[in-house]
């Protein structure tokens, strides 16, 4: 079963500062979407909102049929809501099974291992098990962070920037990934990015943020337009 995400005309602050101003984005189920902005225009707060991280002060997530309102992040991962934060966090110190197995927490006890897909989608991680999460590379460290996610079962996938600094065949393997997901899992996926290509390779819709809103919305192969184009300037 699919389950569609709608972020329903949120605002979000950090004291006084407003970061998001009545962000709507519709996620269709076993679809891609893709935010765009530049760095600092509210992509990441817009995940954050999403999990529960931040908390926003009007508008409203709904994920399949439920409204999120003040669920603590821990439940909404519970009901299917994966996220791949920026930066990866992963635990540099525990071994690669162990991180993958800190996505177990919110699973029944019969649910509790590790799908195999996830090392035929990322075969480095079977090679790497017992290494510590702190000596892979950036882009086996990604790997790592998506495959933890789906560890989770989730139903609804969110990235935070998947492939910065990532180098470009690893880039592939994440983008081939993600199109398996939604594919040949039905997956929804909302994903955050600033690389161009890889969203217009990847992605069917498109969202373009600046300074805390939305300014554009279509399909994906809006993103040959000029005037999309230069929102999306440094
Ligand atoms: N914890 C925080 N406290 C105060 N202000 C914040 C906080 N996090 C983000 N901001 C501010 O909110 C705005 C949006 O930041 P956000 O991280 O969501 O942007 P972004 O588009 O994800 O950028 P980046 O690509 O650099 O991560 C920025 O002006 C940022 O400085």
């Amino acid at each position: 079963m699919t389950t569609a995400l709608s972020i329903d005309a949120i605002d979000l602050h950090y004291g006084a500062a407003q970061a998001l101003k009545g962000v709507t984005i519709e996620c269709p189920p076993g679809r891609i979407t893709a935010v765009l902005g530049r760095n600092g225009v509210g992509k990441s707060s817009t995940l954050r909102a999403i999990t529960g991280i931040n908390q926003i002060s009007a508008g409203a997530i709904v994920f399949g049929e439920a409204t999120l309102k003040k669920l603590p992040p821990y439940r909404r991962a519970r009901m299917g809501l994966g996220y791949v934060p920026q930066g990866r966090e992963i635990f540099p110190l525990l071994t690669v099974r162990e991180n993958l197995e800190t996505g177990y927490a919110g699973l029944p006890r019969a649910e509790r291992n590790i799908p195999d897909y996830i090392f035929e989608l990322f075969p480095v991680l079977k090679t790497m098990l017992s290494r510590r999460g702190g000596d892979l590379s950036g882009g086996q460290q990604q790997q790592l962070a998506i495959g933890r996610a789906l560890v989770t079962r989730p139903k609804v996938l969110v990235l935070d920037e998947p492939t910065e600094g990532i180098q470009p065949s690893i880039i592939k393997d994440i983008g081939r990934a993600l199109q398996f997901l939604r594919d040949e899992k039905g997956m929804t996926i909302l994903l955050v990015e600033q690389y161009l290509d890889f969203c217009r390779q990847i992605a069917d819709d498109i969202y373009v943020m600046d300074r805390g809103e939305i300014r554009h919305s279509g399909p994906a192969s809006d993103l040959d337009q000029p005037d999309v184009r230069r929102h999306l300037m440094v």
